[in-house]
C-alpha cells in the first residue's frame, strides 16, 4: 500500500534536485530574452471552461483534453494549449487596445493522450504572443525570439522550419474535390506519402497546376530558393501572396543575421486549425518532435469578441532540457551559487543575523539546524548532494567554511567572518 502511494500517474512525474535547478536556470534565461523584447508577463488559470478550447477554437481535439466538472456541472478542462487562454484574456482585458500588445507566459499544459515512449501528458511551456500587429516584422519577431531563446538555453545545433497555412488553404479552397478526398490529401501531405498521393490523383480530374503542386508537395522543402520554385508551380493568388509573405519575413531575418537557422517547408501541415499565416517549428538533435512551435492566428481573438491580428510561439521547456542532456550540453548554474549554513540550536542567536547578512549579500543560503545525534559529516554529504558550492558551519564563536569543489576548509572567528561580508 505504502509503495503505491509513492507513484505518480502515467505521463506525469516529479522533477527534483539538480534537474529542477537546471530547469529553473533555463527558464530564467528564456524569460530574460522575452523581457529583452519588451514582453510582459501574464498568468491565466490552469483550468478553464471547456468552451475556450472547443472545436471552433481550432486547438487540440476534445478527446485529448482532461475534462472534469465543477459543482454547478460546468465542464472544465485542464488547459491543453496556452494560446486560446491568452486570446480570451486579451479579449476581456484589452478589448479597446489597438496598439501592439506583447505578452509572455510560463505555464503547464495537459494533453490526455496515451503516453508512449515516455512522453509526458503535462508539459511546461514558455511563450509569447504579439497581438494587434499583422506585419511581416511581427511574424519574424516570433522566429527571431525563438532562435534567441534556444541560444540562451545553450543549444547551438538547431533549425527552424517555416511553413505557411495560407499556401495550403489557397490550394484546398480552390480544389474542386469532396471533403473526403481533401482529408486524404491532407493526410498524405502530413505523412509525406508521395506514392499514396500519386495513386489518389491518378483517378481524379483537376487542373494541372493543382495536380503538379500536389505531386511536388514533398519537395517543397529547403532554403529560400525553394520558394522561387514553388512560385512557378502555381498562379493561385492566395498561394502567391503566401509565398511573397515568406520572402518578406526572410528579408527581416536577414537583417538579424538569422537566416542561417531557417529552412522553408510548404508541406508543413498546421497542427492547429487556428493558424492563418506563417507557421514555424524548432527542431534539434536528440528529440524527435519540435521543441518550439508558433505561427500567426488572425481569427482566434474574434472568437472571444475582439477583432485582432495575432502571432506567437511557445517553447517546450522539458523537451529543451532533454535535448540539452542528450547533446551533453551542461547548464552553468553559477547564478544559482548557494550554500548551507549549519548551526546547533544553542547558536541560533548568532546564526540568524549571519544568514540575513549572507542573503543580503546575494548568497543563496539554506539555514539548517543540526539535529542532535547526527554527525557534521552527514550534513556535509547531504549539502554536497544538494549541489551546495560552499557549506558554513557555525560552532559557537567560530565559522568553518567548506569549499565543496576543492574540498578545502578554513575556520574564522565570527567577528572576522562578519567583517568580510
Ligand atoms: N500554442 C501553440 C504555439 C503558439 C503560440 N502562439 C502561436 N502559436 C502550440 O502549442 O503549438
Amino acid at each position: 500500500m505504502k509503495e503505491k502511494l509513492l507513484h505518480t500517474p502515467e505521463g506525469v512525474r516529479d522533477i527534483y534536485n539538480s534537474e529542477c535547478k537546471r530547469k529553473s536556470a533555463v527558464e530564467k534565461r528564456i524569460h530574460h530574452i522575452l523581457e529583452l523584447y519588451g514582453y510582459q508577463d501574464i498568468e491565466t488559470p490552469t483550468f478553464e471552461f471547456f468552451d475556450i478550447f472547443n472545436s471552433d477554437t481550432g486547438t487540440v481535439s476534445s478527446v485529448e483534453m482532461f475534462k472534469f466538472f465543477d459543482r454547478n456541472n460546468n465542464t472544465l478542462v485542464l488547459r491543453p494549449d496556452m494560446t486560446p487562454s491568452i486570446a480570451r484574456s486579451v479579449a476581456k482585458y484589452y478589448s479597446a487596445c489597438e496598439f501592439p500588445l506583447r505578452l509572455s507566459y510560463r505555464g503547464n499544459t495537459f494533453l490526455n493522450n496515451r503516453s508512449y515512449q515516455g512522453k509526458l501528458t503535462e508539459k511546461t511551456e514558455m511563450g509569447a504572443e504579439l497581438i494587434n500587429d499583422d506585419s511581416p516584422e511581427a511574424d519574424a519577431e516570433g522566429i527571431i525570439m525563438m532562435i534567441d531563446c534556444f541560444l540562451a538555453a545553450g543549444l547551438t545545433d538547431f533549425r527552424i522550419d517555416i511553413g505557411q497555412a495560407e499556401f495550403y488553404k489557397g490550394i484546398m479552397d480552390a480544389l474542386e474535390a469532396s471533403e473526403e478526398v481533401k482529408e486524404q490529401i491532407h493526410e498524405y501531405i502530413e505523412n509525406k506519402n508521395a506514392l499514396g498521393m500519386e495513386i489518389l490523383l491518378s483517378d481524379l480530374s483537376m487542373k494541372d497546376c493543382y495536380r503538379n503542386i500536389l505531386l511536388e508537395y514533398n519537395d517543397l522543402y529547403g532554403d529560400v530558393t525553394m520558394l522561387e520554385k514553388a512560385k512557378k508551380l502555381t498562379i493561385n493568388p492566395r498561394c502567391q501572396a503566401a509565398i511573397a509573405r515568406l520572402e518578406e519575413v526572410y528579408e527581416v531575418l536577414k537583417l538579424y543575421g538569422y537566416e542561417k537557422y531557417v529552412s522553408f517547408d510548404l508541406g508543413m501541415v498546421n497542427h492547429f486549425d487556428y493558424y492563418t499565416g506563417i507557421i514555424f517549428r524548432g527542431y534539434t538533435y536528440g528529440t524527435g518532435d519540435a521543441i518550439g512551435k508558433g505561427g500567426r492566428y488572425d481569427n482566434l481573438l474574434a472568437q472571444f469578441g475582439k477583432e485582432a491580428s495575432a502571432s506567437g510561439f511557445t517553447i517546450l521547456i522539458d523537451d529543451v532540457l532533454s535535448a540539452l542532456s542528450r547533446q551533453n550540453i551542461s547548464i552553468s548554474l553559477k547564478e544559482y551559487a548557494y550554500s548551507l549554513l549549519l548551526y546547533k540550536s544553542e547558536d541560533r542567536q548568532n546564526a540568524i543575523p549571519l544568514v540575513v547578512k549572507l542573503r543580503d549579500a546575494g548568497v543563496r543560503t539554506e539555514l539548517v539546524s543540526i539535529t542532535e545525534g547526527k554527525m557534521l559529516e552527514e550534513y556535509l554529504a547531504f549539502g554536497k548532494n544538494q549541489g551546495a558550492e560552499g557549506i558554513l558551519y557555525l560552532d559557537g564563536e567560530n565559522v568553518t567554511v567548506y569549499d565543496m569543489a576543492s574540498g578545502e576548509q578554513e575556520t574564522k572567528t565570527l567577528q572576522e567572518f562578519r567583517e568580510e561580508y
